[in-house]
């Protein structure tokens, strides 16, 4: 570390929640450097003391420095947050490998499975850079990034399997108004926050079909239940999934206007095509690629995910979402729950 006790953060990705973990952090007290792909988003940064692209109006703290030299942003750093799409997170970390330190502890904000390996993010960076597990922490729960960087009081889960790594974590990104707590589910957390994306884009699809809050609080509530099962089956807890990164993440996305995979649902709903939903959408709404991963990652396991394959359907099979909805609601009537 730093400073007596400064802990030094490089937070990877200047993007929305990349930029928000960062004032985190700040605010938390870390020394952070944030990376941003884009020379001129960087000065901006620094100069303007904001992100106007992914936040405009917030003011970034001065503890919080920005640069396009992922070297700069890694030297001396304690923690690693990685804060990039789930699909581009290997070719990033495979041209940051080579500037990792020893004992630095990787912490992944992203929340999706990695198309074609159905691998979970952790399971990405474990193998991209062959740090043991230990070294690896997640964060996830309801933090929508805007609602956090104008600081309104939230929770959220650290998890790691390292309860060192996970108090570190929580220490270093505790603030007045972020709440953190630890958990050694990785598994369950990530699926969690990954599984989350494809029921909001479910829960968009209602409200852009003019349904209500019944409709919606089914799919929240049978999302959580196929959600629950795929984790169980992969070993996760299933007292995660009532937890911050099962249950408060899933609500919060699926109900939040802010939410980017929600607002795409809710687009298809209303009937444009994924090329106009894409049109609106600049930044990453992952359950778009990550419910085709998750599906097959199921299918690996003899897990059914009826919404999720209708929302796969909806997304890549051109089917409309008034005919995916009908098919939900025809299916064979089941037990609420499977024993
Ligand atoms: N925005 C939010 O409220 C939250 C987002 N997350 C998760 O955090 C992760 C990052 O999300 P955001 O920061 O919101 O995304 P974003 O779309 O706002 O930003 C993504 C960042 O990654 C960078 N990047 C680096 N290499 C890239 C590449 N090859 N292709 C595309 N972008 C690249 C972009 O320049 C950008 O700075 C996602 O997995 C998301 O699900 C998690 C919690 C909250
Ligand atoms: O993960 C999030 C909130 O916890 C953000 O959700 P979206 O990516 O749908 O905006």
């Amino acid at each position: 570390m730093s400073g007596a006790d400064t802990v030094r953060a490089a937070v990877l990705g200047a993007g929305s929640w990349g930029t928000a973990y960062g004032k985190v952090l700040a605010d938390a007290g870390c020394e952070v450097m944030i990376w941003a792909r884009r020379p001129e988003l960087a000065a901006a940064l620094n100069e303007q003391r904001e992100n106007s692209d992914y936040l405009p109006g917030v003011r970034l703290p001065d503890r919080l420095r920005a640069t396009a030299d992922h070297k700069e942003a890694l030297s001396g750093a304690d923690l690693v947050v990685l804060a990039v799409p789930s699909q581009t997170m290997r070719t990033n970390l495979e041209q940051w490998v080579d500037a990792l330190g020893d004992d630095t502890t990787l912490v992944s904000l992203a929340k999706g499975v990695e198309l074609g390996t159905h691998k979970r993010m952790t399971e990405v960076i474990v193998e991209v850079t062959g740090v043991p597990d230990s070294r690896v922490a997640v964060v996830s729960g309801p933090n929508l990034a805007k609602e956090i960087a104008s600081e309104q009081p939230a929770a959220t889960v650290v998890a790691s399997i390292d309860p060192a790594r996970a108090e570190l974590l929580q220490r270093a990104s505790t603030t007045w108004y972020l709440r953190p707590y630890t958990n050694h589910d990785v598994v369950g957390c990530e699926l969690g926050g990954a599984v989350k994306n494809v029921i909001a884009l479910a829960c968009g699809m209602a409200e852009g079909m003019g349904f209500g809050d019944n409709t919606k609080a089914s799919l929240i509530t049978r999302g959580l239940a196929e959600t629950a099962r795929l984790g169980v089956a992969l070993g996760a807890e299933p007292m995660t999934f009532a937890g911050l990164a099962g249950l408060g993440d899933l609500v919060a996305t699926c109900t939040s206007p802010l939410s980017r995979n929600r607002t795409f649902g809710e687009r298809l709903g209303r009937g444009e095509t994924m090329e106009q939903a894409y049109a609106h959408s600049r930044q990453t709404a992952e359950g778009v690629k990550s419910c085709l991963s998750i599906l097959e990652l199921a299918a690996g396991v003899g897990v059914e995910m009826p919404i999720t394959e209708q929302v796969v359907q909806v997304c890549h099979e051109g089917i409309a979402p008034s005919v995916a909805m009908k098919y939900l609601m025809r299916r064979e009537p089941k037990p609420e729950r499977r024993s």
